[in-house]
């Protein structure tokens, strides 16, 4: 019988995932619909095992498993194939550095997403979602998914870079960074290293994109290096005055490039898909609708949201930490052992891929009573308090846990406020969508029918 709640002498139980073929193991299964497949393995095990090919690759399914391989980041290492295919693009910072490295990173770019840098960086998300809100036209569908990732660029890139150049970096992230980020997709998953290296038009395009994407970034630096503005209040100011407390050393030219595209990497897409499919839940869940409507009238009568009301947003707030639960943009990442270790009584080897996956925990009905069902009053604090310790992970947990937590929730309380205090978003009938596990849990194209409120 499985329960959420074991003390830590259990006896824990270990599978190998059904349905593994002899060569391929479960590459398919994994290929054709991992989120069903995935989300099948904790009614077999608390660790399951499953192979990718020759590899055996280990998914703990239990809540106190995946806080063992999050908290110890010197054993479960960020290694293996796919963060080697990502140090091209994303160079050497937060998410590519190993671990000794990555705890001398992480204290230099901290500061930059300190309380107090938020409160700045909202003035950009006020300004932005209320942009966003005005621009569009009663009753003419929209893609939602499209305008999500436009105002989520916009605001990541005047967060970062605050300057006159901020409207041309704006339209070239807008351009580049999908992109960049599918073909990193496409790169991460090929097994054979070999599809980067055809003559693809895609892979012209990826190129192109992701030399755009440096150049901008270069540009930037030598802007800030060029100007006497010292701190502008911006993520580039915040990285240029770091200084490690432990050693006094400061970032380089490079690092600082590195840290740069990490952030637009990390930040834009994954805010902008949980953004969509909140919208999809609530075009879903009339109820649910009618209550975030009620929150944003009562507290902003008509105005636009402010910073200051954030905390006052409260079920704005649960209404995006269900989607985040629902569909978590950060559907699946790898850890990978350093040394020989012990998880759930299983001895690994070194080099032993571990998948967490915080989809698959946040849809265990052991975990989640009805876990289908989007309800946003899950997260009132006399419920959530009952939900079992380390079973919500949309920002992953431990010393790699999301740098852009705050940031990303204030964004995305202050978009779906401004949005809400003015329209309705309709669905359409018949509109179909399904997750598209890709380097976020997307939604693709979301046609949705803004009605005046
Ligand atoms: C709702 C939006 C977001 C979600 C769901 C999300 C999710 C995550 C998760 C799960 C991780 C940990 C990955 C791992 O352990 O391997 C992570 C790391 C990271 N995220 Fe986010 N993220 C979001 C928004 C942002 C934003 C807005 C930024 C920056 C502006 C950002 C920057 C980063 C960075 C730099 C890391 C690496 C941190 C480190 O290793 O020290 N993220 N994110």
């Amino acid at each position: 019988m499985r329960t959420a709640q074991q003390p830590a002498t259990r006896n824990w139980r270990h599978a190998v995932a059904p349905g593994g073929l002899p060569l391929a193991g479960h590459a398919l299964l994994m290929g054709r619909k991992p989120l069903q497949f995935l989300a099948s393995l904790p009614a077999h095990g608390d660790l399951v095992e499953l192979r990718l090919g020759p590899r055996p690759v280990y998914l703990p399914c239990h809540p106190e498993l995946i806080q063992q391989v999050l908290v110890n980041a010197r054993v479960y290492d960020t290694g293996g194939p796919v963060k080697e295919k990502a140090k091209p693009i994303l160079g050497n910072g937060l998410i590519t550095s190993d671990w000794a490295d990555h705890r001398r990173q992480r204290r230099l770019v901290q500061p930059a997403f300190h309380a107090a840098r938020i409160a700045k960086y909202a003035e950009v998300m006020e300004r932005e979602c209320e942009a966003e809100s005005t621009a569009w036209t009663a009753r003419r569908p929209i893609d939602v998914s499209h305008e999500m990732l436009a105002l989520t660029a916009r605001v990541t890139a005047r967060a970062l870079f605050s300057t006159d150049m901020a409207p041309h970096a704006v339209a070239e992230i807008q351009h580049c960074l999908p992109i960049v980020v599918e073909g990193a997709y496409r790169q991460a998953i090929d097994p054979t290293r070999l599809l980067a290296k055809l003559p693809l038009a895609a892979n012209r395009r990826f190129d192109d994109a992701l030399a755009r994407l440096n150049q901008l970034i270069d540009r930037m630096i030598d802007d800030y290096k060029a100007s006497d503005d010292g701190d502008r209040g911006d993520v580039l100011s915040a990285l240029f005055a770091a200084q490690d407390d432990e050693t006094g050393g400061t970032m380089s030219d490079q690092e600082i490039h590195d840290q740069v595209m990490t952030l637009l990497l990390a930040g834009i897409e994954t805010t902008a898909s949980a953004l969509t499919w909140a919208w999809f839940l609530l075009g879903r869940n009339p109820r649910a609708e009618a209550a975030l409507h009620a929150e944003v009238d009562e507290v902003l009568g008509g105005r636009a949201p402010r910073y200051a009301d954030v905390p006052r947003l409260a079920y704005t707030q649960r209404v995006f930490s269900e989607a985040l639960r629902l569909f978590p943009p950060a559907w699946l990442f790898t850890r990978t052992t350093t040394e020989t270790t012990e998880l759930g009584g299983r001895r690994l080897p070194p080099g032993s891929d571990v998948l967490i996956s915080p989809y698959v925990l946040h849809r265990d009905p052991v975990l989640f009573p009805r876990p289908e069902t989007f309800d946003p009053d899950r997260w009132l604090p006399e419920r959530a308090k009952e939900v079992t310790r380390g079973s919500y992970l949309p920002f992953g947990g431990g010393s790699r846990k999301c740098i852009g937590d705050v940031f990303g929730m204030t964004e995305a309380t202050l978009a779906l406020a401004a949005i809400a205090g003015r329209w309705r978003m309709r669905p359409i009938p018949g509109t179909k969508i399904r997750p598209r596990p890709q380097m976020s849990l997307t939604a693709g194209a979301l046609r949705m029918i803004p009605e005046p409120r």
